[in-house]
């Protein structure tokens, strides 16, 4: 658990450089590299500064002039725990109450409400592969993988694999199963 919003920065830099094989000797080198390369760390570490205060606020305006956010991805979610991996963010948006730490977010993921206050509580590890959906007032709770195209609409338990439409257990703590969610 980290807590000042410098912190977060850099746990997600190194968590970035550790997926994406960069030398992790060089916390600033690898923040301009994933800053200049990957317009889904602009649009995370957008969302970092913007949340810092007024200077960063002013800050994050003049830069994203010149770098771009990645188009197509929306974080709208208050509460996003350090190291959230974004791989592929075209046609992802995220609108949870809250994500944990470490968890990690592929293409066209949707993560919504199904009305407007009930949005779905994310925990720790979380992997949400292509295409998911996760919708309405659930918890998926630590260590969940989340198969590409599933459609999640109940809570999770953790340390499981869902996949599927609707979306049921075939993993629990490495175990395969066949488990409807509750
Ligand atoms: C450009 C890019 O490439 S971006 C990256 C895109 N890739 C992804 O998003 C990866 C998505 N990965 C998945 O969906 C994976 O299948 C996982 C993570 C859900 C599961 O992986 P594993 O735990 O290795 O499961 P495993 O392959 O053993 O499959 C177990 C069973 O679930 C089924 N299954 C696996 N994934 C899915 C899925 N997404 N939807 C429906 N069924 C699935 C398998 O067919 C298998 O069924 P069976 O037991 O009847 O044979």
């Amino acid at each position: 658990m980290v807590s000042t919003n410098k912190e977060v920065i850099l746990v997600d830099v190194r968590r970035w450089a550790k997926i994406l094989h960069l030398n992790d000797n060089f916390d600033w080198l690898n923040l301009l590299y994933l800053l200049y390369k990957y317009p889904e760390f602009r649009t995370l570490y957008y969302y970092r500064i913007k949340k810092s205060n007024f200077i960063g606020f002013i800050f994050m305006h003049i830069i994203k002039f010149f770098y771009r956010e990645c188009p197509s991805l929306f974080l709208y979610c208050d509460n996003i725990g350090s190291g959230l991996f974004i791989q592929h963010g075209f046609s992802t948006i995220v609108s949870a109450e809250s994500i944990g730490d470490n968890c990690w977010i592929n293409q066209q993921v949707t993560i919504g409400y199904s009305s407007e206050n009930e949005h779905p509580i994310i925990g720790n590890n979380v992997t949400i592969n292509a295409g998911a959906k996760l919708i309405g007032k659930i918890i998926v709770n630590d260590n969940v993988t989340v198969g590409a195209n599933a459609v999640v609409v109940k809570d999770v338990p953790s340390n499981c694999v869902v996949v599927g439409v609707p979306a049921y257990v075939i993993k629990r703590d490495g175990v395969k199963v066949k488990e409807l969610l509750v």
